[in-house]
């Protein structure tokens, strides 16, 4: 073992890191250095026996919802799938070789003009329309700029996952499929103040209107240091044909000082909880499929990290694999975590309008000092 970077951790203060930015009663990250909580439920036991709707319901409104109360909410969320015809014509109008998280961030400010929020008291109308309709705005766009096919955003899937799929593939998502898809969205849903969630509040902060609290968050969220390191993990996986190139690449990687992407955290210390659960998933998927190659050479760079660097996959490693299972397009990972996480989102920027201050830390000035103006001309 080479180092111990994700134990031993030196706090600069560098990236805000260890800084109380703030309070939340919305979720818990790494408390005993690897656990996830939203607002006190563990993470594993809501994958385990509640659905994300519930986790949503639970992010959002502060309790699990009883079967009345979701079955109301679900009734007011499926007729809010469908795409306003103005935000049809935007996405029509989107190329094909954009990217999926910029298609998000433009639909989602699109939908700002089209439906504003108007006074805070519609918050959670604004909220429960982007839920329910980002699966659509993805996949329209998606199928329309890809295949030429206006796809119906009418699927009568009891699931958000599900109902992903479906416009995706044009097909009813087998029952594990939609049961993976429901998992990955309960692991996405909250994150304590991540960076994108932090852009919103910060965004929130300002009493600016929520639908530009989400776009701000999904420009945070593209990045690859953030959810964009599904993708990018990905990419890295899919090069290799077998275990023995994954691990000598990986291995030149870390002695190049190179960041291998869906490792490390800056906040857990000795794993991410998402991860042995959706790994799970993502092996059932790939015995399904008789892989033999992308599920081993994922576990085999997920044993060379430990082994050379102790570091842990996060929630982001073995989404790769198991999103790549169901077909699901690389370009399209990220967009699935802002379906999941604009749960988290809102929620903290309701949380932030109930007790605002805006945030406006300092900066420590290290710039030159006491300089005069020289005229232009004896420049
Ligand atoms: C859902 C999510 O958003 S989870 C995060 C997804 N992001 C990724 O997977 C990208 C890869 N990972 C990283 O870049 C980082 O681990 C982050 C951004 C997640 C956290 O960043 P930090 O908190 O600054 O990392 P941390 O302080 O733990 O890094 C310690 C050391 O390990 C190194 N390190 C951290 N992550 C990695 C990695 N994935 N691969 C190789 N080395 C790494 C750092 O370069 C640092 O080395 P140094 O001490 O020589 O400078
Ligand atoms: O908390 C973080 O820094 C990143 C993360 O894992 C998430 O947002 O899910």
């Amino acid at each position: 073992m080479s180092d111990s970077s994700s134990t031993v951790k030196k706090n600069t203060g560098a990236g805000l890191r260890g800084q109380t930015a703030g309070q939340t009663a919305i979720c818990t990250v790494g408390a005993e250095g690897n656990s996830l909580r939203y607002r006190g439920y563990d993470v594993v036991d809501l994958a385990e026996n509640a659905t994300f709707y519930e986790t949503a319901y639970l992010v959002l409104k502060g309790e699990l919802p009883n079967q009345v109360e979701l079955d109301a909410w679900k009734a007011k969320l499926e007729p809010l799938r469908a795409l306003p015809q103005p935000l049809k014509e935007v996405l029509e109008r989107i190329p094909a070789d954009a990217h999926p998280m910029d298609v998000m961030r433009t639909g989602c400010s699109f939908l700002g003009n089209l439906e504003q929020e108007g006074d805070f008291a519609n918050q959670q109308d604004v909220a429960d329309r982007l839920l329910a309709i980002f699966p659509a705005i993805v996949v329209y766009w998606y199928r329309y700029s890809h295949d030429g096919v206006r796809v119906s955003t009418d699927t009568g899937e009891d699931g958000l996952g599900a109902h992903f799929l479906h416009m995706l593939l044009d097909r009813s998502p087998t029952e594990l499929e939609a049961k993976v898809m429901d998992v990955s969205l309960i692991l996405y849903a909250e994150h304590e103040f991540n960076a994108s969630t932090f852009t919103a509040r910060v965004c929130a902060s300002t009493l600016s209107d929520l639908h530009s609290c989400v776009t701000a968050a999904i420009g945070s969220l593209r990045g690859p240091l953030h959810g964009g390191a599904n993708e990018a993990a990905m990419a890295m996986i899919e090069q290799y044909g077998s275990v023995d190139e994954a691990v000598d690449d990986v291995m030149k990687k870390l002695s190049a000082k190179e960041l291998i992407m869906g490792f490390g955290h800056a906040v857990y210390r000795l794993r991410d909880p998402r991860n042995a659960i959706i790994k799970g998933w993502s092996q059932q998927l790939a015995d399904l499929k008789g892989d033999t190659v992308l599920y081993a050479v994922s576990e085999a760079i997920e044993r060379t990290m430990k082994e050379q660097k102790n570091m842990f996959a996060n929630a982001d490693f073995f989404h790769a694999s198991a999103y790549h299972f169901m077909d699901i397009p690389t370009s399209l990972f990220t967009p699935i975590f802002v379906m999941s996480r604009v749960t988290g989102w809102a929620a903290h920027c309701f949380e932030q309008r109930a007790n605002n201050r805006i945030i406006r830390p300092g900066a420590e000035y290290i710039g030159p000092v006491d300089r005069d103006v020289t005229p232009i001309d004896a420049r």
